[in-house]
């Protein structure tokens, strides 16, 4: 296994603006990388590029040393040893689960014993051993997602690659699964590249984030990171909750603001000759009190175990916090913020 590669890829598919643009990445040996990004901005295609459905039109791709692609060459699929999981997890409904976990082998030709001994193994990883002699029809949705990810695992990928694996399932399956695809990559060790547009299950999953968007990368970094310190509008907008505040700052202002900083930001009209600046507020930084910024409740949402609000600044720029008491709306409050972050 390897560290795998992409260096400046590009892929026009000659419809008057790039799919992907200029993209580098490493993928580090082991690592668990969640692409995300809005409908559109790429992600499926860098997948692709990848796994060697698509050439790049610019750039290239590296498994470790060894060239994968780059405009003039493409290795075709079979022979990049990559596994790939789609939404649609497409199990031979006549087969039993050691069949359908051993397809990939029986196709190859290996021989019997390290057949039986490699479907164990693959079984085992996702838990699924005592279900061998099962037919998919007989199992639940995340069991046959599960026998999917043992199917991808017998021919023993350098990478295996996420197409959104979990995108038709309901919430409940969704967590389930999870937790499932966070045991595989924990007991298979593999590199995993993982697209999906749901920053919370990039979160939950991943050990680093990449964000596109219009086919450009935006942010690498692991997850808290990501969160604490989002670069730019697009990312601080996509990653976790919070609301973006427009205010003055002065001239070198830190990244990390502090509340005296803000509250003067907030309070004073802003100089005309000074720029405006994008913080991003998490609602866990907001605190309803009685001092601070003059502020109105103008929604709540129940969440279970607290109450999510908006809240509206009077100079009309809104906020988010949590509560743990119902809250009435309209009703004035005050808040103080403990801290936010210049995007
Ligand atoms: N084969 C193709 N021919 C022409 N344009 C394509 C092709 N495949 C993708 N595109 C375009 O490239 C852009 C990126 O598509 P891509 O599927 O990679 O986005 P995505 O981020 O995966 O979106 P989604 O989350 O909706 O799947 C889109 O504008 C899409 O229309």
């Amino acid at each position: 296994m390897a560290k795998l590669i992409l260096n400046n890829v590009s892929k026009d598919f000659g419809t008057g603006r790039p799919a992907v643009s200029g993209l580098s990445l490493e993928v580090r040996e082991g690592g668990f990388l969640a692409l995300l990004g809005p409908s559109g901005c790429g992600k499926t295609t860098v997948l692709r590029m990848i796994a060697g459905f698509e050439a790049p039109s610019d750039g290239a791709i590296y498994l470790g040393e060894r060239l994968l692609a780059d405009s003039e060459k493409s290795l075709p699929p079979e022979r990049r040893n990559m596994a790939m999981v789609f939404q649609s997890y497409a199990l031979w409904p006549h087969m039993t689960v050691a069949e359908n976990v051993g397809y990939p082998l029986k196709v190859r030709g290996v021989s019997k014993d390290i057949h039986r001994a490699r479907i164990g193994e693959a079984l085992d990883t996702v838990r699924l051993a005592d279900y061998a002699d099962r037919r998919p029809a007989d199992l639940s949705g995340g069991q046959r997602q599960r026998v999917a990810l043992a199917r991808c695992l017998v021919t023993q990928p350098d990478v295996v690659l996420l197409d959104e694996p979990l995108a038709n399932l309901d919430r409940h399956l969704r967590q389930e699964m999870e937790e499932t695809f966070r045991d595989f990559h924990r007991r298979s060790g593999a590199t995993m590249v993982y697209v999906t547009h749901d920053q919370s299950e990039a979160m939950a999953l991943a050990t680093d984030i990449a964000v596109m968007s219009h086919g450009k990368l935006l942010q690498v970094a692991p997850p808290e990171e990501i969160y604490a310190r989002p670069e730019g509008r697009l990312v601080g907008g996509l990653i976790g909750r919070g609301a973006i505040l427009s205010l003055a700052l002065p001239d070198g202002a830190p990244r990390k603001i502090d509340w005296q900083a803000l509250r003067e930001g907030l309070d004073k009209p802003s100089p005309a000759d000074r720029p405006m600046a994008d913080v991003l507020v998490r609602p866990e930084d907001v605190h309803l009190s009685g001092e601070g910024l003059a502020a109105r409740i103008r929604a709540s949402l129940y969440e279970g175990e607290r109450y999510s609000l908006t809240l509206e600044l009077d100079d009309g720029q809104t906020l988010r916090a949590f509560s743990r008491h119902r809250p009435q709306i309209d009703e004035p409050t005050r808040v103080t913020i403990t801290g936010a972050w210049r995007l």
